[in-house]
């Protein structure tokens, strides 16, 4: 049995247009709001207050989200590039500040933590630089966690790997794709070289084709070329990001399966019991808000400065305001109980 994705999940790729490709995913930037003529910034204020009032500031919230949070174990998954830093030209200096590296080492130490995102899972560690958090690479098809009964359906997709705390599960539900996925890279390289700023990313079990850096006259150029060699390979899928086109095995797993997989290896599964808070920028983030949904229990956040479509129930305005929302979480916890009782209850000993 496999994780083959229904073609009814599959995303469409629109045209590449500065409207359909900015930092927001097609909403106005915050400078455009800012600086146009009154009647459009009246309405885009307009819009975004009533965007607000939907999806509140999880800052603004955090009193009731934690007064609700009380008697449960809530859970942190974080996404990586948007949410623990800043959105950036170069995808290869992307570097996470010390001060949100300290955030995120200190949530941790109180509550079972991972980063879910799009990149490698070595590059993300790599950014991260931190022993008590989990990581899922590859949009989450590429984890590493505790060890738990595997489901007889699972079982190829895990390799038992040792680790710092004992023994780790690798879970790679997309590894026959890899042959498939080193051609496309080649290819892609290959048609891409003379589009001035086409750039591609090797992010193991999927890709990224860069266009932050072409000019926009050649956006369509390179989806062009980008989907021109995906018609030789039809188990794979293009969807878009911020300024990017990922390219995916065509397999029935994204971030909330990631996510639910984690809660289910670290023994948070019973959605009565746990809280998982989420928090991401981009549009592959809104599968695991889905899932928070789904569970009825939870906090789904999303990090977006202007409105924009979403699953999420809060928002934050930008990785400064993750950072403040982080240091809120562990000082909370802290304040509300000792961190030897919950080291205990967690069995953690950081
Ligand atoms: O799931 P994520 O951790 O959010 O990864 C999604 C993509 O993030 C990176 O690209 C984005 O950030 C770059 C650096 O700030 C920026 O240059 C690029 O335009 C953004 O799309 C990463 O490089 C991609 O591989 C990920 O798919």
């Amino acid at each position: 049995m496999g994780f083959q994705r229904s073609p009814s999940s599959k995303q469409k790729v629109k045209p590449i247009s500065k409207e359909n490709n900015d930092e927001n995913g097609g909403d106005h930037s915050i400078n455009e709001r800012t600086t146009s003529n009154p009647p459009d910034s009246v309405t885009s204020d307009a819009s975004y207050n009533s965007w607000m009032m939907e999806h509140p500031s999880a800052l603004g919230s955090f009193d009731k989200m934690m007064k609700a949070a009380k008697e449960k174990k809530i859970a942190v998954f974080l996404n990586y590039d948007g949410t623990l830093s800043p959105i950036v030209d170069d995808p290869d200096r992307v570097f996470m500040s010390d001060e949100m590296r300290a955030a995120v080492r200190e949530v941790a130490k109180y509550f079972p933590t991972a980063i879910i995102s799009g990149r490698s899972r070595e590059k993300v560690m790599g950014f991260v630089e931190l022993c008590n958090v989990y990581y899922a690479g590859s949009h989450g098809m590429d984890i590493l966690a505790p060890p738990r009964p595997v489901k007889a359906c699972e079982g190829k997709y895990h390799t038992l790997v040792p680790g710092k705390k004992g023994n780790e599960v690798l879970f790679q539900p997309a590894k026959k794709f890899l042959p498939a996925i080193q051609e496309i890279i080649k290819e892609l390289e290959e048609e891409t070289k003379k589009i001035q700023g086409a750039r591609i990313e090797d992010n193991r079990f999927c890709i990224s084709v860069h266009f932050r850096q072409v000019r926009e006259e050649d956006y369509s150029i390179l989806q062009e070329k980008a989907k021109a060699v995906l018609r030789n390979y039809p188990d794979f899928d293009l969807s878009e990001g911020k300024k990017v086109m990922e390219i995916r095995p065509s397999i029935e797993w994204d971030k909330g399966h990631a996510l639910e997989y984690l809660l289910d290896t670290l023994g948070l599964s019973n959605p009565n019991d746990v809280l998982p808070l989420y928090i991401g920028d981009d549009r592959t983030d809104e599968d695991a808000f889905k899932v928070i949904k789904g569970r009825g229990q939870g906090y789904p956040i999303i990090v977006s400065s202007t409105p924009k479509e979403t699953k999420a129930s809060y928002s934050l305005n930008d990785p400064s305001e993750v950072l403040t929302f982080l240091l809120r979480l562990s000082r909370w916890r802290k304040s509300s109980s000792s961190s030897k009782q919950l080291a205990q209850i967690w069995g953690i000993g950081y």
